[in-house]
């Protein structure tokens, strides 16, 4: 079982353990498609639509029709297409999820669009960004009426990410650190991640939820991108990196650092023996954020000042646990020479698993980053008002050409646009 097939069962475990119900569809629910039968499709959609009245997966399609019957019936999917154009064309589809390898987002969702459909597409949007600009900005999307695309960077949808962002003014980010990690081994080398005509690679991949974050963090995008270096995965593989690690300086000064990698090992006792084993301490991803000191005046003749560090720890799956680590650092100063002359230290943890400010859709303190996502495209699709989190089209733009940027830096090629760009 690979690791994405381990986060199905973990979340199906969590709803059978809590013992949850599927909750009772209303008529005008929205009827979703899936495109492959993807490993990713049962905790990002499948099990989220569960809970959602308004929601009902009805289709899948696969290369492979057996593979999509057998899929079908392990996840109660009433439909089964023989391709992934009938499924598209599918008159009693509302809504597409594209779970694709990369290097085929582009085109399906491009054809469910103009099919009329709405589409749930999974990150990263695009193979690049000349796909992202033509897919963004294509007619499709401004015609009266037109349906609504998503990019699927589901952690931006969860309360956490709002509370990390609160904590302090994105002006004042002086050094950001942005790091996601896998153990070896928990892609084999027939992974899409390490197929590069389909856009694979590991800034494609938890790449993009640390430059993701780290652009989310500064709230703007690199003036430069100052460093990239790969770790290429080997021979025949080696147009896809396997680590990414790469810094940027933004337009408020502030540096920022990602790093992602798909293959961590090592880091233990006896280097000798233990270097090429799996190494399980950084796969949980965080985002760490240094503020610029603040003066805050003077007292008992002393200048004051102030300096945050948050660190949001594991900001991709949050539902399952996180933690906001606020510690602020105060300093009297001598106000003629400048040096500290006393410095206190305080820590405040903080978590967010709902939006008490939100009147709509304040969520519940169980659900997902997937479930809040789905929240938000129904009420994006039925015209409701929601809890605000959105990504839009600008901004998947933006995310990619951060990406491709990246890979420049690191010397190594974009990765292929679709043929059939329009
Ligand atoms: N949001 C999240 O947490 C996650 C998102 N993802 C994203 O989801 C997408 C899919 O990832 P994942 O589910 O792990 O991938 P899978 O390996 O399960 O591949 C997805 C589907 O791609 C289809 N496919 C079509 N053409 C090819 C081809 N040439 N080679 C291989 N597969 C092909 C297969 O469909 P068929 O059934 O028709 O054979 C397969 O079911 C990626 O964009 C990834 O970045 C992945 C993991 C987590
Ligand atoms: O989006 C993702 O999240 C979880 C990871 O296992 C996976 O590689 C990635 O695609």
């Amino acid at each position: 079982m690979g690791i994405v097939q381990w986060m199905n069962s973990i979340a199906e475990f969590g709803e059978w353990a809590a013992g949850r119900k599927p909750v009772t569809k209303k008529e005008d629910a929205l009827r979703f498609g899936i495109l492959g039968a993807a490993n990713i499709a049962p905790v990002a959609l499948i099990i989220p639509a569960r809970s959602h009245a308004d929601v009902i997966v009805v289709a899948v399609a696969a290369r492979d029709r057996k593979k999509a019957e057998t899929y079908a019936k392990r996840w109660g999917i009433p439909i089964v297409h023989d391709s992934y154009d009938a499924l598209i064309n599918d008159p009693s589809i509302d809504c597409i999820y594209n779970p694709l390898p990369n290097g085929l987002h582009y085109r399906y969702t491009l054809a469910a669009l103009k099919a009329g459909k709405h589409v749930l597409l999974e990150k990263p949007s695009l193979s690049n960004a000349e796909e992202a600009r033509s897919l963004f900005h294509h007619s499709v999307l401004s015609a009266p009426k037109a349906p609504v695309l998503l990019e699927a960077s589901h952690y931006r949808f969860h309360p956490a990410w709002r509370l990390f962002r609160a904590q302090f003014n994105k002006e004042d980010a002086e050094d950001v650190e942005s790091r996601a990690g896998l153990f070896a081994g928990a892609f084999d080398s027939s992974d899409i991640r390490w197929n590069y005509d389909l856009a694979g690679g590991a800034t494609m991949d938890l790449g993009h939820y640390a430059l993701s974050a780290l652009r989310g963090a500064f709230g703007t995008e690199p003036t430069k991108v100052t460093s990239a270096t790969a770790r290429l995965r080997d021979p025949p593989y080696d147009r896809c990196d396997e680590a990414m690690t790469a810094t940027y300086t933004f337009p408020n000064g502030g540096r920022g650092r990602m790093s992602a990698d798909l293959g961590t090992r090592g880091g233990y006792w006896f280097p000798w023996l233990t270097s090429r084993w799996p190494s399980f301490r950084d796969c949980l991803a965080s985002v760490t954020v240094r503020t610029q000191p603040q003066a805050l005046g003077s007292e008992n003749g002393l200048e004051k000042s102030e300096q945050k560090m948050v660190k949001f720890t594991n900001f991709m799956g949050p539902h399952g646990w996180h933690r906001i680590a606020v510690t602020t650092t105060t300093t009297l100063s001598d106000p003629t020479s400048g040096n500290p002359v006393k410095k206190t230290r305080s820590t405040e943890k903080k978590t967010a698993y709902t939006f008490p400010e939100v009147t709509a859709s304040k969520g519940e303190e169980w659900w997902s980053t997937y479930r809040y996502m789905l929240e938000e495209f129904v009420n994006k699709v039925k015209g409701r008002e929601g809890s605000g989190a959105w990504i839009d089209g600008e901004e998947s733009i933006r995310q990619m050409e951060a990406n491709d940027r990246t890979y420049e830096k690191a010397g190594m090629l974009v990765r292929p646009t679709c043929k059939e760009l329009e």
